[in-house]
């Protein structure tokens, strides 16, 4: 079964390159971003996260929102294991596929199959499994001979195909996303759109970052609030939307 826990778990960043005199105390009033803090040793430190403790259960489909820098990025980083907490701890069991960025190309000088294969390793999908999915996967772009070309020589959209298509080849049972991947032309946007569905529907926890209230409402039951790197509120979706976006 999967589940996610968080216990205590805290996000620092210190930032080496930043003069703490013109900072003022009303940072903290501020409607935007995490805290700022200044350490003993005078080192500035933003935090993202702050003391969040929080448990997922499998099954569960969570949508995280808050306003411009309440830590969403760093919470899905978190959750993914990108981040390991600075303070306090995180326990993940499951596999899990994290579509946040997902229109970086990898190498522009690698063609687009050896793309395929790099974006796979980083996925942790296994050679085996690559084998056995890589001549669907190059199918599912519609690049024919362009996969025999180097990722530069690609129009974004082009781009985007190629690493929608691998991104999505896993069922993963943890899947993150901070936004509804509707990538390309007409054509590709339908069975992209019916793909991203499929994985949605059948992954065991969704987290889902996102400001629309539209794309909350439809894919998620629970709602967690951040405000300033911790959670503000955490409860049925139909209870917290309207307070959160106004009825
Ligand atoms: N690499 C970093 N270095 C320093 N500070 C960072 C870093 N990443 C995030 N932060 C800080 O952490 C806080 C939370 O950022 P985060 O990206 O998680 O916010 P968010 O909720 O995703 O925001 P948005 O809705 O604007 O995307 C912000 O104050 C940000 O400045």
């Amino acid at each position: 079964m999967s589940h996610i826990e968080l216990e205590n778990a805290s996000v620092s960043f210190p930032v080496y390159n930043a003069s703490s005199r013109s900072l003022k105390n009303r940072v903290l009033g501020l409607s935007t971003g995490g805290i700022i803090n200044k350490q003993d040793d005078g080192l500035l430190v933003v935090r993202g996260l702050s003391n969040v403790t929080l448990k997922i259960a499998h099954g569960e489909r969570i949508g995280l929102v808050g306003h411009n820098g309440a830590g969403k990025t760093t919470m899905l980083r978190l959750l993914s294991g990108i981040y390991k907490p600075t303070e306090g701890h995180s326990h993940i069991e499951g596999q899990c596929v994290s579509l946040i960025n997902i229109s970086l190309g990898i190498d522009p000088e690698a063609t687009g199959w050896e793309n395929i294969r790099l974006r796979a390793a980083m996925m942790g999908m296994s050679k085996s499994d690559l084998d056995r999915q890589i001549d669907a996967v190059a199918e599912f772009t519609g690049l024919g001979d362009f996969l025999n070309m180097p990722l530069r020589t690609y129009s974004t959209g082009m781009q985007l195909r190629l690493a929608f298509s691998i991104s999505t080849a896993i069922r993963p049972e943890i899947l993150i996303m901070d936004e509804w991947l509707s990538t390309g032309d007409e054509d590709f946007k339908k069975k992209a759109d019916r793909r991203l569905k499929e994985i949605v529907d059948s992954t065991h926890i969704l987290i889902l970052a996102s400001h629309s209230r539209e794309l909350l409402q439809k894919n998620c039951t629970r709602i967690v609030w951040l405000d300033h790197g911790t959670i503000r509120a955490d409860g049925p979706m139909e209870h917290i939307l309207p307070e959160y976006f106004g009825s």
